[in-house]
């Protein structure tokens, strides 16, 4: 059945029987999630001095999975805590199917909240922990039993209904907090680093859960994380956030292949950074001398305003070490962004081999990803490093403190 656009629900029963079936199996059904817009959020908390959000604006399609992701400050767990209604703007809109909820308090708000610390009550069972928030709400036991074995079968802990919190694992608990929350049904999931307490392999294993039961219920996401191997691996779309704005959204593949700044650049993947300066342009290329040597970057890959374009502006040029090839001697034919190098380190890393290249100062390098043979180049000694004008980026330079991470180590 297709949910009713403006439906928010309130403390009353859930519709279970109106919007979930219960399939052979158990396992619940959900017909989709809310729509969601964000319009023109601003906030500023009382004892802050610094604008938190500063006109955030996006539009999350049922069903997407859409991830909040930058450094620590930015932003994200506002944009949470605004959509949750645990805190309101001082201006702008948020919109649930067309509907403004803005001012609507959290509980009346269809929409379920996993923070990183489960919260669970430690003297409680699973079913129980799942059933309380049900039985608050006086909905009759039978509809409690049947949601509550549901869910719990959703989220694979079926026969773990009768452990408490101390006997489950860390991803089982974290299980069980998001079951807690589909008990209400809710159109919108909101997760705060849900996995952030999990280590490294629990945590890629929980990725793959999360996302196969949220495309599962249909069930519209939005997730919060600094962490962007899990943004990508993830969302439908990445939201990276920088004071308090929207630096860019996009799907994972787009920001990787065409972020619009150096400081979204650095955030998804290794990326070679090389300080330089603009030296001019041709209707095909920007030319940019560094200290290793002048590179040139198509007009399309430049992401400079008019201004940056003259000679002398300061600017950053970019280039994945993926798109980087190394070979002793510079390439026959064009020399253009060939690079004379000497050869600092080989780095083997299973499938590939990362060739670290640095300029006479040492200071400034570039890092080439190949495959796993390299057998003409030798550590100490010159080689050519060399990348396709098109793959080369060049961005406004950023101050050194304000550049993304990901930088090639
Ligand atoms: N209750 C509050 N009172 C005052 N300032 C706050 C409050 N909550 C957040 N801030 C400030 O608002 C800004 C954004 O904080 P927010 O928690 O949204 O960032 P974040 O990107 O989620 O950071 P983190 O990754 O560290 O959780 C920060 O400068 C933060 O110090």
């Amino acid at each position: 059945m297709q949910r009713r656009p403006g439906t928010i629900t309130s403390t009353s029963p859930p519709e279970s029987d109106r919007r979930r079936s219960s399939g052979s199996g158990g396992e619940t059904r959900d017909s989709g999630g809310a729509e969601i817009d964000l319009i023109s959020l601003t906030k500023t908390y009382e004892s802050g001095d610094v604008r938190a959000l500063d006109d955030v604006s996006a539009r999350l399609a049922p069903g997407e999975f859409v991830t909040f992701l930058g450094p620590s400050g930015a932003g994200k767990t506002s944009v949470l805590r605004l959509l949750a209604g645990l805190e309101f703007p001082d201006r702008g809109q948020v919109l649930l199917n067309g509907r403004d909820v803005t001012s609507v308090p959290p509980q009346r708000r269809e929409m379920g909240v996993v923070f990183q610390d489960y919260a669970l009550f430690p003297h409680m069972t699973v079913y129980q922990n799942c059933a309380f928030p049900l039985q608050v709400r006086r909905v009759p036991a039978a509809t409690i039993r049947q949601t509550v074995d549901a869910v719990l079968n959703t989220v694979q802990l079926g026969d773990h209904g009768d452990r408490y919190p101390a006997q489950l694992s860390g991803g089982q608990k974290q299980r069980v907090a998001i079951a807690r929350t589909l008990v209400y049904e809710p159109q919108v999931l909101l997760m705060d680093e849900p996995l952030g307490a999990l280590d490294k392999n629990l945590r890629e294993h929980m990725q793959l859960e999360l996302r196969q039961l949220q495309q599962r219920l249909g069930v519209t996401c939005v997730y919060v994380t600094h962490d962007q191997d899990e943004a990508m691996a993830l969302s439908d779309r990445i939201a990276v956030m920088r004071d308090g704005r929207i630096e860019q959204m996009g799907s994972p593949r787009d920001l990787y292949r065409n972020p619009r700044s150096q400081f979204v650049a650095g955030f998804f993947g290794k990326m070679n950074f090389i300080p330089g300066e603009v030296t001019g342009s041709d209707s095909d290329c920007v030319h940019v001398d560094t200290e290793l040597g002048v590179v040139r970057a198509s007009r399309e890959s430049a992401r400079l305003s008019q201004g940056s374009l003259t000679a002398g502006a300061p600017v950053t040029v970019a280039v994945r070490p993926e798109k980087v090839s190394v070979t002793a001697s510079p390439p026959r034919g064009t020399a253009v962004n060939s690079l004379a190098l000497t050869v600092e380190y080989i780095r083997y890393a299973g499938a590939f081999t990362y060739v670290d290249g640095v300029g006479r100062t040492r200071e400034t390098g570039v890092v080439a990803c190949k495959g796993p043979e390299n057998s003409d180049i030798t550590t100490g000694e010159p080689a050519a490093f060399h990348f396709p004008v098109e793959n080369t980026f060049v961005f406004e330079r950023e101050p050194a403190d304000q550049r993304g991470a990901g930088k090639p180590e």
